[in-house]
């Protein structure tokens, strides 16, 4: 029995010698940077679904079966004929035939085909690296969370494309669409930090003393996290609203620094979420606020003369910041929402970058 036990430490103990070696967190820590690519570029088909208005067109939540799209004509009756009950039909797409049905059908089915593909990258490597030690003891609970996470998005998506079928509904409601986008980007960013964890353990952080010298660098980039966050929720009303319809035009709206419309909903706060012309304004005055604060945070960062990777941290993201803006203002002015796609992508990735900047300044723990 004792050698039984001795064995058994032995045992747990090459383990986590294993899970702790250089080579092992780098494998671990490229499965979680691809999972998270892979949700970024989950983000880019969610826009194109959303931009083609083509999020209501599978009406059944059939997460296993679902996988398999109409195979004959018979089918793709039937799934037509299901659309044709929801307003956005009656009242938009009347004049749709089953050609312009597909149109809508594929995007949509791709979006959710790429949901359960990330459900197999997360989920299949996580029992492997589980199973086989990989994993160190303390990450695995918070890696078996985000999988259940990943499946609750899919539910909040699904509550999501729900509200479009109410009475009068064409589209979305506003608030989920937010809801889903906000989950979508804190589980993104979970995913991302959890690959930094692995990758830098506690033991390569740098000492308490050194990392004192560098508060203000730090400060400025949780600063850049909250204000890229707060962008961000700006962004889901902006597009949720479909308020890049209407002033098209920058730094003005109607020729006025805040436009004639802004308060027209009571009481004042739902202006924030449903009225185009504030949800625009709001972005744009947030976007711009971010981007300032991003912009002094790498200016800190150069002048407090960082490590290497803390500074080219930084670096990434006032680069990232500088396309966003730019991406930002010509969805606006254009009006061409491809590149309101890449706009959307951008943001968890310079969102990721913030992270990522406050991530290389934290000190140890102890000394
Ligand atoms: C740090 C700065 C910014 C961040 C983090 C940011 C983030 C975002 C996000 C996340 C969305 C999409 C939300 C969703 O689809 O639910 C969005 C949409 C949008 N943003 Fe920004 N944005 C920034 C700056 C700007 C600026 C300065 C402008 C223009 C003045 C702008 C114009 C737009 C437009 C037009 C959309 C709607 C695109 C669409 O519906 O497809 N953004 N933004």
């Amino acid at each position: 029995m004792a050698s039984q036990t001795a064995a058994g430490i032995a045992m747990n103990q090459s383990r986590a010698a294993r899970a702790a070696s250089p080579e092992n967190r780098r494998l671990v820590a490229a499965w979680l940077f691809v999972s998270f690519a892979l949700i970024v570029e989950m983000f880019g088909i969610g826009a194109y679904v959303q931009n083609d208005n083509a999020g209501l067109s599978i009406m059944a939540w059939q997460p296993v079966s679902g996988i398999i799209p109409p195979l004959t004509h018979a089918a793709w009756e039937r799934m037509f004929a299901l659309y044709k009950t929801i307003p956005q039909y009656q009242l938009l797409n009347s004049h749709m035939d089953l050609a312009g049905f597909k149109a809508i059908f594929w995007p949509e089915w791709i979006h959710r085909l790429w949901g359960r593909l990330l459900g197999l990258d997360f989920g299949i490597p996580l029992v492997w690296f589980w199973w086989t030690g990989r994993l160190e003891r303390r990450l695995r609970p918070w890696l078996l969370l985000l999988f259940v996470l990943g499946g609750i998005q899919g539910l909040i998506g699904w509550w999501m494309v729900a509200s479009g079928f109410h009475p009068g509904m064409t589209e979305v409601s506003v608030w989920r669409l937010s809801i889903h986008y906000c989950f979508a980007t804190a589980l993104a960013i979970a995913v991302f930090c959890s690959g930094l964890v692995v990758l830098r353990p506690e033991s390569e952080r740098l000492p308490p003393a050194e990392a004192a010298k560098y508060r203000t660098a730090r400060g400025f980039a949780i600063a850049s996290i909250v204000a890229i966050c707060i962008a961000i929720v700006a962004g889901t009303f902006l597009s949720g609203t479909h308020a890049y319809t209407i002033d098209n035009t920058f730094p003005l709206m109607q020729g006025r620094w805040i436009p004639p419309g802004y308060a027209t909903l009571h009481p004042f706060w739902r202006n924030w979420v449903l009225n185009k012309a504030a949800a625009q304004w709001d972005h744009r005055l947030l976007g711009t606020v971010a981007a300032l604060v991003v912009i002094a945070a790498v200016v800190a960062a150069i002048r407090a003369d960082l490590p290497p990777r803390a500074r080219d941290a930084f670096l990434v993201m006032g680069g990232l910041l500088i396309v966003q803006y730019i991406l930002g203002v010509t969805t606006l002015v254009s009006k061409i929402l491809d590149i309101g796609i890449v706009h959307q992508m951008n943001a968890v990735l310079l969102l990721a970058a913030a992270v990522w900047a406050y991530f290389e300044l934290r000190g140890r723990r102890s000394a």
